[in-house]
């Protein structure tokens, strides 16, 4: 049995993919099942790293996703709109789907899976998050059992690449920007990548997956690491932590829930100043990882590269082999309860200024005594308190502070931080940055 797969999109991770897929000797032997059939680019003239015929190539991207002969449609064009329309298209057409479009997903995955389990068809996306690191298959499926209390991940390749140049080499963001352009980590348009966007996508499609409801992104609170300076990723070394891009779901327990019952979420992406010994502070590069914690299993973390088109292209296929295995197999009707999305409820998501944290703050002060009392005093009115205050130097005539909190509201934070600007000491507050 042959089945029939359209791609739509040859760049990156398109051939990546179609590199496997015309290369199955050495891997699994279904992969000599799968056919590529169609695929569909914007420009047909592109010279192409991967030896596919040409009399395959189409313009016509609409055409593919109805065409009667093929069984699976590849997503790989990337962005929001064609990709809805021609996802949503080929589902209408009957046609499962493959797709490694967090942006899709995460805007429009409602839709998607109401219309995929209304047709019968399975929306496979594994290369959505961390690249080629199994995850959502994971998720649904050997860690289902579990209550999961929290997900912390570096899920972005292209600012974990950037800040590991600029920590290790004091390298300048712009160039080490470039290099991941190059490299075929960052999105077409990598504001996605340096602003967080793309990392609030992955961690609303692994919210979604291992707390059992919807998300809407605009619920998850975003940051991106355009503010990380050189200045602070120094500092941040001298302190002991390393400064990385986390997102992070987690169960909110209010403090006046009697039974310790989690009642919402938090989610949110930001950079975070990590303690060196934390699993996560040494992933460094494009690589990726997701820390899962849940009851019984406790800790356990997937690591792998995040990005790039051999390792997307790993987790693509990885998906088109469980479709066509499915179709091999089945006989029950679907949707298949650990492979489909079946559920319709969206999750009680608590408010960012209720969520706990430590935080850096760097201010430029005045070099008078007294300043460091005024600001310890400024946040005591606030109930935050101090974990370390140092003053560390002077910088043009002023004193530069640095001061780390215990875990406070952030809320409570950034009131005192309000009232600490008003100072008249206070020339600048240069930096604030979350940690761990
Ligand atoms: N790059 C990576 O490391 C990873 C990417 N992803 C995701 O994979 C998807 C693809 O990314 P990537 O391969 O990097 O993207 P690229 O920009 O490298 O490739 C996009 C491809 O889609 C085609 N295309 C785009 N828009 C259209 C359109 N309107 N009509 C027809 N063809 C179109 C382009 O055609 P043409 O070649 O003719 O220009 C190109 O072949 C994205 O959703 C991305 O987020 C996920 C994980 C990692
Ligand atoms: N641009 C993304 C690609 C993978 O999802 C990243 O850098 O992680
Ligand atoms: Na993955």
């Amino acid at each position: 049995m042959t089945y029939k797969v359209g791609i739509l999109g040859l760049g990156t991770v398109g051939t990546g993919t179609a590199q496997i897929l015309s290369d199955p000797s050495g891997r699994h032997p279904l992969l000599t099942e799968l056919e590529i059939a169609q695929v569909g680019v914007r420009s047909l003239d592109k010279p192409r790293a991967v030896d596919v015929p040409h009399s395959l190539f189409t313009t016509d991207l609409d055409a593919i996703v109805s065409h009667p002969d093929l069984d699976i449609i590849v997503e790989l064009i990337g962005g929001v709109e064609p990709a809805r329309s021609l996802i949503l298209k080929a589902i209408a057409h009957g046609k499962h789907i493959v797709t490694a479009n967090k942006a899709v997903i995460s805007r429009h995955g409602d839709e998607i899976f109401d219309a995929a389990n209304e047709k019968g068809v399975y929306v496979m996306l594994e290369a959505a998050v961390g690249g080629g690191i199994p995850v959502i298959q994971p998720l649904k499926q050997a860690l289902g059992v579990n209550r999961i209390k929290r997900v912390t991940g570096i899920v972005n390749g292209t600012t974990n690449y950037i800040l590991t140049r600029m920590k290790t080499e004091g390298a300048d963001f712009a160039d080490v920007l470039a290099d991941a352009q190059r490299l075929g980590y960052a999105e077409a348009d990598p504001t996605a990548d340096v602003d967080g966007l793309d990392a609030a996508d992955k961690i609303a499609i692994l919210a979604s997956l291992a707390f059992g409801g919807r998300i809407r992104l605009e619920d998850v609170h975003c940051e991106g690491i355009r503010h990380i300076s050189s200045t602070e990723i120094d500092y941040a070394e001298k302190l002991g932590f390393t400064i990385k891009l986390l997102a992070i779901a987690q169960e909110d327990i209010p403090e006046n829930s009697s039974d310790g019952t989690p009642q919402k979420l938090s989610l949110k992406v930001h950079p975070t100043l990590l303690p060196k010994s934390h699993p996560l502070a040494s992933v460094d590069g494009v690589f990726n990882a997701i820390l899962v914690e849940g009851d019984p299993l406790g800790q356990v973390m997937f690591f792998g590269p995040g990005a790039g088109a051999g390792a997307t292209a790993s987790a693509v296929v990885s998906d088109i082999l469980n479709i066509a295995a499915i179709l091999k197999t089945e006989t029950e009707p679907i949707p298949h309860p650990l492979l489909s999305c079946t559920h319709q409820h969206f999750c009680a998501i608590a408010p960012m200024e209720d969520s706990v944290t430590r935080f850096y703050v760097r201010v430029k002060t005045q070099d008078s005594s007294g300043v460091i009392g005024q600001l310890g005093t400024c946040f005591g009115n606030h109930d935050v308190s101090l974990e370390s205050i140092v003053q560390i130097g002077l910088s043009d005539k002023l004193a530069e502070i640095v001061l780390v909190t215990h875990h406070v509201r952030e809320g409570d934070f950034r009131a005192a931080l309000d009232s600490i600007s008003k100072l008249s000491a206070v020339a600048e507050i240069s930096s604030v940055i979350r940690v761990w």
